[in-house]
């Protein structure tokens, strides 16, 4: 693969960042003005990639580099990398093996299983055409289980279309099983979900498709009478409301159930990267899992889902004992107002930055591509509103999953996204977005990394790194170059693809420094992506050497000669 592709080409797209080579000085200093381009925003994937479906890729030419960031690297430079990482939702609209090798040139980091739907040997087939594309044409696409957890929801039960309630029309909403369809009856998938529910609560269907007054209950069925006409769609989640308020029912429903345990020993023999556990309620669910996946496999890391109100009560705790979280905006949707989404989505992903934990902003980012070609101008705000926050990374559900533009959609996001990216680079000073207590030398190391990096204007920064630790303090400070992550993990390297920002190469590392740093510059020099002049920023925390206490953390400026 050519490897020396001038940084103009690439930047055809975006004319004013062919400034990629500025003088340091001039770049550290430029103060530029959000100017539009005249540039069409949103190439089809097809004119985009250079890597063509169906290339392979010689191991020894991959240098640890994935083949993606390789391609991107040669095209764009340094400057040029896209640092929002990119989640797929993979379903039948995107499960062959051309399909998701489409989505992992598109940019997808982590493609996600959601286990709500179809059946293990239709997600084992998924999974193992990944790793393939992996293994064989040189990717590094993670892959996370999505537990289906306990939900009331619109049971399965072989109507495959919506129903449409009127206004006034009664219906029976039944937990018994039946196939097929019955005239105004809906199932319901959970035995217990008319326990407590009165004469006079509203039932509400996905958030308010349609709300229901509940005139009757009937030993576990309830009578009820359509207030706000809409529809109920396939699988539709189902709360209920009284005076203003939430009826909180998770509380008697586990949130790991005996389904989700068979899925979690699925997940773990067929080697998945990340367990995103739904309608998190506490930090022992999480410490529970996390404690059982250490007997079997410690480098599956969970991340909470935070889509109920309980979640949100327990904010803290929950981020803290997890490896990473989920703004599952769907169903948080259901449990508190719409309006306050925005304002919680926010404060979710300032805790992370402060607790250092990568965040996921999922549901409905483009959900009208799932029927359309162009997002709407609204949503492409709300893509740039989370890029602003500092999410870590954007996800994609139905608009993957089963809908008709999924690679043009993925191709939004991450277009939309590296132009928020930019924007702030040009515009926003440096801002310190570590907290470290006085004893935290890693993180103290990092903060001031990323406040070097960004004043001397540095070309990247290397991080050694075992378990990714020094790496994701640094991408939690937003450095404006990108970050190398290098380590000799693979599980480390396949985390490393949710931290914004960070880039992760799989290399043998040794326990001396000097030969790592000596090792990686000329790997990467080799591959013309560094040249004499650039300036690198060092930061390293893997020398235990043998014998020795001492772990050296270390901060260091190289000019490549
Ligand atoms: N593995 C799958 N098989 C079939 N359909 C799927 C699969 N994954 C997702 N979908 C479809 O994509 C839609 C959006 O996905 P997602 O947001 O993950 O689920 P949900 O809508 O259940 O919360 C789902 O409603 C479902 O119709
Ligand atoms: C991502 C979500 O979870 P799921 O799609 O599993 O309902 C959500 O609720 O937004
Ligand atoms: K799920
Ligand atoms: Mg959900």
């Amino acid at each position: 693969m050519a490897s020396s592709i001038s940084s103009a080409a690439a930047f055809a797209l975006i004319p004013r960042y062919q400034m990629t080579k500025l003088d340091l000085k001039e770049r550290c200093f430029r103060v530029s003005l959000p100017r539009p381009t005249n540039v069409k925003s949103f190439p089809s994937t097809s004119t985009r990639a250079v890597m063509q479906v169906g290339t392979t890729v010689k191991k020894e030419d991959l240098l640890g580099l994935d083949i993606v960031t390789e391609t991107e690297l040669s095209e764009k430079g340094f400057w040029g990398l896209r640092k929002t990482k990119l989640v797929c939702t993979v379903g039948p609209a995107c499960c062959s093996y051309e399909q998701l090798e489409r989505l992992a040139l598109g940019g997808m980091n982590v493609a996600r299983l959601n286990m709500c739907h179809n059946t293990k040997d239709w997600h084992q087939d998924v999974i193992r055409k990944i790793k393939k594309l992996n293994l064989e044409k040189g990717f590094c696409v993670s892959v996370m289980m999505d537990t289906e957890g306990s939900q009331i929801h619109v049971a399965d039960h072989g109507a495959p279309t919506s129903l449409k309630a009127e206004d006034g029309s009664i219906w029976f909403f039944t937990t018994e099983q039946f196939n097929g369809c019955r005239p105004f009856t809906v199932q319901a998938s959970y035995e217990g979900f008319a326990e407590g529910i009165k004469e006079g609560d509203e039932l509400v269907v996905d958030g308010g498709m349609a709300t229901f007054e509940v005139i009757e209950r009937i030993g576990n069925d309830l009578r009820c009478k359509c207030i706000d006409p809409g529809l109920i769609l396939p699988r539709a989640k189902l709360s209920f409301w009284r005076d203003g308020k939430l009826v909180d029912k998770h509380d008697k429903l586990p949130t790991l159930s005996t389904k989700d345990w068979s899925d979690i020993e699925f997940g773990i023999s067929e080697g998945v990267d990340f367990i995103a556990m739904s309608f998190v309620k506490d930090a022992d669910v999480v410490r529970h899992l996390k404690n059982y996946l250490s007997t079997k496999n410690k480098f599956i890391k969970v991340l909470a889902k935070i889509e109920s109100l309980e979640s949100l009560h327990k904010l803290e705790e929950i981020v803290e004992s997890s490896d990473g979280i989920m703004i599952a905006r769907g169903d948080l949707g259901v449990e508190i107002p719409l309006e306050q989404i925005p304002t919680v989505q926010e404060q979710i992903i300032n805790l992370c930055r402060k607790l250092n934990k990568p965040v996921i902003v999922a549901s409905q980012l483009l959900e009208s591509m799932i029927e359309y070609p162009t997002p709407t101008r609204a949503e492409i705000a709300d893509v740039c509103e989370a890029v602003k926050q500092h999410a870590d990374a954007l996800m994609l559900s139905g608009e993957s999953a089963v809908g008709c533009f999924g690679e043009k959609a993925l191709s939004v996001l991450r277009t939309a996204s590296i132009r928020m990216e930019r924007e702030e680079t040009d515009q926003v000073p440096h801002r310190e977005l570590g907290f470290s207590a006085p004893d935290q030398i890693a993180e103290e190391i990092c903060n001031s990394a990323a406040r070097m990096a960004n004043s001397l204007g540095v070309d990247a920064v290397f991080v050694y790194t075992k378990h990714g630790q020094m790496a994701s303090l640094m991408s939690r400070n937003r450095p404006k170059p990108p970050v190398f992550a290098f380590t000799s993990e693979k599980e480390t390297q396949m985390s490393l693809n949710l931290l914004w920002g960070v880039t992760p190469v799989l290399v043998d590392l040794s326990d001396d420094r000097d030969i790592n740093i000596e090792k990686t510059t000329h790997l990467i020099k080799s591959k013309g992506m560094l040249k004499e002049g650039d300036v690198v920023l060092i930061v390293s925390d893997v020398m235990p050497t043998q014998g020795a206490r001492t772990i050296y953390q270390s901060l260091q400026v190289k000019v490549i000669c």
